[in-house]
């Protein structure tokens, strides 16, 4: 593949980026905070001033920012992507956003005569290191082909989900499973404490049985330290839940469960738990602050 740029590098962004420095692929990367780049310059990448610039300098560009809003200003605002971005050249958005931002980030690109795949991923900051995420593609086919090399350094498994929006929303289905499971798990162990019974007991009888899963088995023993170095920020599980309530509202799929979790996420983002891994959505069941 042809040189690839890389917008955010955030702790995704920077781990699939050295990823594909590793394979061997040449980077050009942007960041807004500018010195988040300085570590992929040590291992070979170049740093493009904005992100019309990267478009300018590369065929396909990445992009792994926040939220929704950080998707739109790095294609819309001064310097952004859509000022580059025309016939021969694609970008993919990586980031977990809603449907309808993927759309009109699509829509602006494609009215220009550019390619657009969205293609958000599950798994975090291990997965990402390792080239083990799940990437849930959706939009142009033709795209999504001629990505596949790098796709199958950053993944274990890509599926092309057809239309813009599919990606979007499988993704929402899927951390709103992972943001309620957690706030199941969190409960659990808190009651399993104050009954006395002991907590890592608990995680070997778990990792026994029929709900037995990576995610208890990675987080539980930090947890029960009360460490939450953050992999995947509870600020960023938080936007996840609110953008799958919103997609329940708009089909009138009762999610109470979902509901009731995401309560939780806000919770602990009022305790100025945002930053700390999602994992810490714990301290709101046992009902004291976390020094992190
Ligand atoms: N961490 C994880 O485990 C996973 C995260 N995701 C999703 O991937 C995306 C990135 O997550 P993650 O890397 O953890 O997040 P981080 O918070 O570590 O990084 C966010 C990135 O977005 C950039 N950014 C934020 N706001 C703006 C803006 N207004 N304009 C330009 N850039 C902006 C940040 O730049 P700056 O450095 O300047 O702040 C940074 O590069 C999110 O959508 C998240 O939901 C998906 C799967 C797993
Ligand atoms: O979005 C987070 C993840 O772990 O997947």
């Amino acid at each position: 593949m042809e040189e690839i740029g890389f917008l955010g590098m955030g702790i995704m962004g920077k781990a699939m980026s050295m990823n594909l420095l590793r394979h061997g692929f040449k980077l050009t990367v942007w960041n807004r905070t500018l010195s988040r780049c300085d570590e992929l310059v040590e291992h070979g990448a170049s740093v493009g001033e904005s992100p019309a610039a990267i478009i300018k300098k590369c065929k396909y560009t990445i992009g792994m920012l926040s939220d929704p809003a950080a998707a739109l200003s790095v294609v819309f605002d001064k310097d952004g992507v859509l000022e580059q971005i025309g016939p021969g050249k694609g970008y993919i958005d990586m980031s977990t956003v809603d449907a309808q931002t993927s759309s009109k980030i699509s829509e602006a690109i494609t009215s220009k005569g550019g390619y657009f795949l969205e293609a958000p991923v599950s798994g975090s900051k291990k997965p990402a290191e390792d080239g083990q995420l799940v990437i849930l593609a959706a939009g142009e086919k033709a795209l999504y082909e001629e990505v596949l090399p790098a796709f199958d350094v950053l993944g274990k498994k890509s599926f092309f989900l057809g239309p813009v929006g599919n990606g979007a929303k499988m993704k929402l289905v899927v951390n709103m499973v992972m943001g309620s499971m957690m706030n199941a798990f969190s409960e659990g162990l808190v009651l399993a404490d104050k009954s006395g019974l002991n907590s890592q007991t608990l995680l070997d009888v778990l990792d026994l049985g029929a709900i037995a899963n990576p995610m208890f088995k990675l987080k539980g023993p930090s947890m029960i330290q009360s460490s939450y170095s953050p992999a995947f920020p509870l600020k960023h599980q938080q936007k996840d839940m609110r953008l799958a309530l919103a997609l329940g509202d708009e089909n009138a799929v009762p999610m109470p469960v979902a509901a009731a979790a995401n309560e939780a996420f806000k919770k602990a983002r009022s305790m100025g738990l945002g930053d700390l891994d999602f994992s810490a959505v714990h301290e709101t069941v046992k009902g004291s602050k976390s020094s992190g």
